[in-house]
């Protein structure tokens, strides 16, 4: 009896060591272009947390409505499905749809921000002093040398 269990177990140990086996190897590696083909309401796989993800059969289901779904394929849509602050039971749902893991180099990095470029401000103010005092002073000379004339006209009448 006792010997019967423990082949039992043994047996039981195997088969749950080849489940996982065979679970490893089915995880294939997709690159980011090959889940991109899969983005619409036929055909819809995700990308979150490094692993893939069929949800065409779950499109219906999805409480937040199939549309938001399909607007996160072609992408890492991490970010969004932690935003949503999913339950740990959608999380465990999402093992159902698991088709196997994106290769992380495929996934363009997030740009850091840059600000906006500002126009470049002219720092030195020396040019635009010149300027005013030249618009202040050449009507002043003018001025100075249309009464020298008028002055040396009537001198000479
Ligand atoms: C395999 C992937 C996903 C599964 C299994 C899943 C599952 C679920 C489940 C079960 C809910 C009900 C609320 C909860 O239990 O948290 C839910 C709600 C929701 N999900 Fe997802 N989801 C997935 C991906 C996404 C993604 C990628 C997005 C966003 C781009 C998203 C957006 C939402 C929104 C907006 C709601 C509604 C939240 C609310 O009304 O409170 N889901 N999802």
């Amino acid at each position: 009896m006792q010997v019967c269990s423990e082949s039992q177990l043994i047996i039981e140990m195997q088969l749950v060591l080849e489940e996982r086996g065979s679970k490893k190897r089915a995880m294939r590696g997709f690159t980011l272009a090959e889940v991109s083909e899969h983005n619409n309401s036929k055909d819809c796989w995700l990308v979150v947390g490094g692993k893939v993800y069929d949800v065409t059969k779950f499109l219906d289901d999805h409480p937040g409505g199939d549309d938001i779904l399909i607007s996160a394929t072609g992408k890492d849509a991490t970010e969004d499905f932690v935003d949503v602050g999913h339950s740990p039971s959608a999380k465990a749902k999402m093992e159902e749809y698991l088709v196997g893991e994106i290769d992380a180099s495929t996934i363009p990095s997030k740009k850091a921000y840059a600000p906006p470029e500002q126009p470049h401000y002219n720092q030195d103010k020396t040019s635009e002093f010149i300027v005013k005092l030249l618009l202040f002073l050449v009507p002043l000379v003018i001025l100075g040398l249309a009464v020298g004339l008028r002055l040396y006209a009537k001198s000479e009448a």
